[in-house]
């Protein structure tokens, strides 16, 4: 495994100040892999302590290992953000841990591709309470056993959901969600000092890559062409969108998202799946009736 974004010593570099979080508890989950790997590197390499939550323990901890070279301070807890009673459990013992919690980084999540047809009921919900239902209850715990006495900063991780998701629809239809409840959330938690906004990655070359087979990496291979800054993002340009929304710099920022994709949704036709082959009648009215009926519903060209 590499170190994210480093100088030849192993620091992680920063385009932030020194000392941004001093003193604050952020909770990454995901943090160990991948991008929220990465956010928790930058978030210590500005003073922040982090606790470190996902299923796979020894992954977590090989990130502690990582942290603590540069005095960077991490607490791990293997949970499932599906699971509520393991959420409930986790968050508790951050606060009893660190003592207190200033920011959630929501990142954890994942999906397997696979067309809508071939989506099993079970298969829809796991992916669905991965990305939707398991963010909420992190952010619900969060605020609720923290952030709505003292304020802080949630920022939840989605997706590419502009114009659908092909072959992630299940994961589409989740992250879709996690942007309606970040708005709703902002809102709700506005009067206790809570900031919640979200952070869209397009195709970022991550350890995410990594789980998917050959036919699916060749179809990222292929899309790769398609964003018009022409390349995948890095773990490092997404973490800094969720430090800078974490950060005082983003105050009177709430309820919105930040798209970190190479401009991919401005330049859609991106997807090489099935075209229909046939021409599908329209049987709506025929369009050379258009004119009349704008007279008739009072258009003033008559
Ligand atoms: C057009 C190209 C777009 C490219 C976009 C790329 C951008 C996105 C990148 C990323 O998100 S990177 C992060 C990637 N990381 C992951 O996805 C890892 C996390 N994924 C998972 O943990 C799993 O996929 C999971 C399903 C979300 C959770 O796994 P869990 O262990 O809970 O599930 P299971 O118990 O194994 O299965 C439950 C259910 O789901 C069905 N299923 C699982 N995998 C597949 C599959 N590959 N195809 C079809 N169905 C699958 C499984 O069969 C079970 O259903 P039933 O059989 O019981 O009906
Ligand atoms: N890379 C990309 O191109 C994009 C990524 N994203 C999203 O960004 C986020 C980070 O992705 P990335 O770093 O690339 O990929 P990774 O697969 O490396 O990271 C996903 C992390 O989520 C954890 N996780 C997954 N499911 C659960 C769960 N049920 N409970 C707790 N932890 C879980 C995993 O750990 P463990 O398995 O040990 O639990 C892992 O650390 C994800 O939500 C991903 O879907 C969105 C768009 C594009």
């Amino acid at each position: 495994m590499s170190s994210p974004n480093t100088t030849g010593a192993g620091r992680y570099t920063t385009v932030f100040r020194d000392g941004l979080f001093d003193g604050q508890v952020i909770v990454v989950t995901g943090g160990g892999s991948g991008i929220g790997r990465c956010t928790a590197h930058e978030l210590c390499r500005l003073g922040a302590s982090v606790a470190l939550i996902g299923r796979r323990v020894e992954r977590l901890e090989a990130v502690r290992g990582e942290l603590a070279v540069h005095g960077g301070e991490a607490s791990v807890h293997a949970c499932d953000i599906r699971d509520e009673d393991a959420v409930r459990a986790s968050v508790a013992a951050v606060r009893a841990e660190h003592g207190r919690i200033d920011g959630l980084v929501n990142n954890a999540g994942g999906q397997f591709p696979a067309p809508l047809e071939k989506i099993s009921a079970n298969g829809w919900d796991a992916v669905v309470r991965t990305n939707l239902t398991g963010g909420f209850l992190m952010a619900r715990e969060v605020y609720s056993q923290q952030l709505h006495a003292t304020g802080g900063s949630i920022v939840n991780i989605i997706a590419d959901i502009w114009g659908g998701m092909p072959t992630m629809g299940h994961s589409g239809a989740a992250r879709a969600g996690m942007l309606n409840l970040t708005e709703t959330a902002a809102c709700e938690w506005a009067a206790a000092g809570v900031r919640v906004n979200a952070v869209a990655p397009g195709w970022i070359a991550s350890s995410g890559f990594d789980t998917y087979d050959e036919a699916m990496q060749a179809e990222l291979r292929r899309l790769k062409d398609k964003v018009p800054l022409g390349r995948y993002g890095t773990e490092a340009e997404v973490s800094a969108a969720i430090v800078f929304l974490l950060s005082p710099a983003a105050a009177f920022i709430s309820g919105s998202c930040v798209r970190v994709d190479g401009a991919v949704p401005n330049n859609r036709h991106t997807w090489n799946g099935p075209v229909s082959t046939r021409s599908v009648p329209f049987d709506g009215f025929p369009l050379a009736t258009m004119p009349t009926a704008l007279r008739e519903y009072g258009s003033d060209d008559s």
